[in-house]
C-alpha cells in the first residue's frame, strides 16, 4: 500500500494521541489569542497584554489584590483615555463619555453581566441588567427614597447619632479624657443602624452594643468581594464564592435574611392591627412602609419576598458606601488644620447666627457652604465605588467619546480614575481643594457636577443618594462640633496591625488607614484619638 503524508498524522499509539490532543489545544489557543490580538473589535486598544491576548484576568487579579483604582489609574496614565482591561471590555476616562455612556435616554442602556452576582436572592435594582426591566423595577422602589419622605425621618437618624455620642463619651470617660477608638467600625455601625431604622423598622443596635453583634461586616465584605470577583469571571463563580466565604466567613448572611424577615413580618402585623383599630397614623412612614406599599408594573403589590430583597440590598448598598464617605470626609478635614479651622468657624458662626441648632437638620446642614464643598471634594477624591461602572454597547455599536465601539463591547468609567484626570477637574485634579466648588461660576459648577460620577449617573444613579447626603450633611458637622478627632499615630503599641495606605495606594505610615480598592474603596483600621470638645 502506498503511504500518503496524511498517514504521518494518523496516531499509532497513546503517545501520539496525547500529542495530537495537546497540539490541537495549543493550535486553538494560538488561533484564539491571535484573533483577540489582531481581529477582535477592541484589537489595537492599548492595555495589559493579557487583556489584549483575550486571556482576561486583569480585573480579577486586581479585585483579588484589592488595588483596582490605582492600578487602573496607572494604565490610563500610560495609555490615555481608552484602555482595554478585558478581552471584551474597555475603560474610558473622557468627559464626553459621561453622557455617551450614562445619560438618560442615551444609546447605551443595559448594564454588563458584571453586575449579575450583586443580586441578593432575586435581582435587586443594582443587579438588574436590562434597561427596560430596571425602569419598571425602579418605578416601584423610587418613592421610598424621596427627599420629602427622608426629611420626615430625621429624628431616627438623630437617635442613632445620639447612641454614637453616648458610646464615645463613655469610652472617653473610661480612658481619662481621651480614647483611642476604631472610629471606622463605629461609623459603619452608625450607617447600618440608620439603614435599620429606615428600611428594617428599627436600629440594629450596633453602636449601642459597640460590636458587630451578628457578624454583619464580614458578611457584607464577603458579599461584595464575591459579587465583584465573580462578575469578572462568571464561569468561576461557584469556586470564587466558596473560596471567599471560607476565607472571610459570612455567618451574618443568615442573620441578615432573618432580620429582614422579622422586620417585614413585624411591620405587616403592625399594619394589620392598625387597620383593625383604624389607627393607621401610628405606623411609621419610612422606607419599609413605602416598600410594602410598592406596586409592580401590573398593579399587583410587592410580595413579602420582593420587600425583603430590596431591604437587604439597601443594607448591602448603603452602609459601606456611606461609612467610607464619612471616614474620608472626617480625614480630609482633620488632617489639614486650615481646613479644620474653616469648617469649625463656619459651624460656630452658623450657630451664633441661629442658622443651625442641634440636632442639625438636613436643611440647616446644607447651608454650611464650606462643609458642603468639603463633602463634594471628598466624594470626588474618595468615591466609595472606584470600580468601572460597565455598560453594554448596543447592537450596531455606538460612538463613545468620539470613538466608535462595536455592539456587545463592555465600556465603563471608574469614578476614582476619572475624577483625578486633568481633563475632568483641571491641573489640580489630584488635590483636595474645596474652594473649587465655591469659586466656580454657575456654568463651571454644572461641568463639575456633571463629571462627578460618585453616585453613578443617568437612570442608574444611586437611588439612596438622598439618604447618604442627608446622613452626612447632618452628622458630620454634629460629630465635629461635639468631639475633637485626631488620627492615632502608628507606634509599636498602637492597635494598628496593617501599614498605612492611602486611597491612591501610597504606603505611608502617616496615612490614617489601610485603604483597599475593589468594588468599594474601603478603609481598614481607622483608629482615632477622640476627646470631647468644650462647647
Ligand atoms: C456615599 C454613599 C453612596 C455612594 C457613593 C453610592 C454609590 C452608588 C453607585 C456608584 C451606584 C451605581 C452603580 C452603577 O451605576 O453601576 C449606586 C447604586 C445604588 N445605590 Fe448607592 N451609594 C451610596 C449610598 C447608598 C445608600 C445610602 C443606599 C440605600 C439606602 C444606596 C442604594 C443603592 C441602590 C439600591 C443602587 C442601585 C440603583 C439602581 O440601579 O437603580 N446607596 N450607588
Amino acid at each position: 500500500m502506498t503511504s500518503s503524508w496524511l498517514d504521518l498524522l494518523r496516531p499509532s499509539g497513546p503517545l501520539d494521541v496525547a500529542l495530537l490532543v495537546v497540539g490541537s489545544l495549543a493550535a486553538s489557543l494560538l488561533t484564539y489569542v491571535a484573533w483577540s490580538y489582531f481581529l477582535h473589535p477592541l484589537a489595537g486598544t492599548p492595555g495589559p497584554l493579557r487583556a489584549q491576548l483575550g486571556i482576561g484576568g486583569w480585573a480579577t487579579w486586581r479585585a483579588a489584590k484589592r488595588d483596582f483604582g490605582w492600578q487602573l489609574a496607572a494604565l490610563h496614565d500610560k495609555y490615555g483615555s481608552f484602555v482595554r482591561i478585558g478581552r471584551n471590555e474597555v475603560s474610558v476616562v473622557a468627559p464626553a463619555a459621561v453622557s455617551d455612556l450614562y445619560k438618560y435616554g442615551g444609546q447605551v442602556k443595559d448594564k454588563s453581566r458584571f453586575y449579575q452576582f450583586f443580586k441578593v436572592t432575586k435581582p435587586s435594582l443594582l443587579a438588574t441588567l436590562a434597561h427596560d426591566d430596571h425602569t419598571l423595577a425602579r418605578r416601584g422602589v423610587s418613592p421610598a427614597f424621596s427627599m420629602h419622605l427622608l426629611v420626615g425621618l430625621e429624628e431616627f437618624v438623630d437617635a442613632c447619632f445620639e447612641d454614637l455620642c453616648t458610646r464615645l463619651e463613655s469610652q472617653i470617660s473610661q480612658s481619662g479624657g481621651k480614647a483611642t477608638i476604631n472610629l471606622g467600625d463605629l461609623l459603619q455601625f452608625l450607617a447600618m443602624d440608620v439603614v435599620g431604622e429606615l428600611a428594617f423598622g428599627r436600629s440594629f443596635g450596633l453602636v449601642k452594643a459597640g460590636y458587630d453583634t451578628d457578624a454583619f461586616l464580614p458578611m457584607l465584605d464577603a458579599y461584595t468581594a464575591s459579587s465583584c470577583l465573580s462578575g469578572t469571571q462568571p464561569w468561576a463563580r461557584r469556586v470564587l464564592h466558596w473560596w471567599l466565604t471560607r476565607r472571610i466567613g459570612s455567618s451574618g448572611n443568615a442573620a441578615l435574611g432573618k432580620k429582614a424577615s422579622e422586620a417585614v413580618a413585624r411591620r405587616l402585623d403592625e399594619l394589620k392591627q392598625a387597620e383593625a383599630t383604624g389607627d393607621t397614623d401610628s405606623i411609621r412612614r419610612d422606607i419599609l412602609s413605602k416598600l410594602i406599599a410598592a406596586k409592580n408594573p401590573d398593579g399587583s403589590p410587592f410580595t413579602v419576598d420582593q420587600v425583603k430583597v430590596q431591604a437587604n440590598s439597601i443594607l448591602g448598598a448603603g452602609s459601606d458606601t456611606t461609612s467610607i464617605t464619612f471616614r474620608a470626609l472626617l480625614a480630609y478635614i482633620v488632617r489639614d488644620e486650615s481646613v479644620y479651622r474653616k469648617v469649625m468657624d463656619e459651624i460656630e458662626q452658623a450657630l451664633e447666627e441661629g442658622i443651625i441648632s442641634f440636632p442639625i437638620s438636613h436643611g440647616a446642614g446644607s447651608k454650611l457652604a464650606y462643609l458642603q464643598a468639603c463633602l463634594k471634594e471628598t466624594l470626588r477624591l474618595h468615591p466609595a465605588v472606584p470600580w468601572v461602572l460597565p455598560r453594554v454597547v448596543p447592537k450596531g455599536g455606538a460612538v463613545i467619546a468620539g470613538r466608535f465601539l462595536p455592539g456587545g463591547v463592555y465600556a465603563g468609567m471608574s469614578p476614582f480614575v476619572f475624577h483625578r484626570r486633568t481633563e475632568a477637574y483641571g491641573a489640580d485634579a489630584a488635590v483636595f481643594r474645596p474652594e473649587r466648588w465655591l469659586e466656580a461660576s454657575d456654568e463651571e459648577k454644572k461641568v463639575l457636577e456633571r463629571n462627578l460620577l460618585t453616585f453613578g449617573a443617568g437612570n442608574r444613579v444611586c437611588v439612596g443618594k438622598n439618604v447618604a447626603l442627608m446622613e452626612l450633611t447632618k452628622l458630620a458637622p454634629s460629630l465635629l462640633y461635639r468631639f475633637r478627632v485626631s488620627f492615632t499615630p502608628r507606634t509599636p503599641t498602637s492597635p494598628h496591625q496593617l501599614p498605612g495606605r492611602s486611597v491612591d495606594g501610597k504606603v505611608d505610615d502617616a496615612e490614617p488607614w489601610f485603604c483597599e480598592s475593589q468594588w468599594f474603596a474601603h478603609q481598614r483600621e481607622f483608629f482615632c484619638d477622640v476627646e470631647e470638645r468644650v462647647v
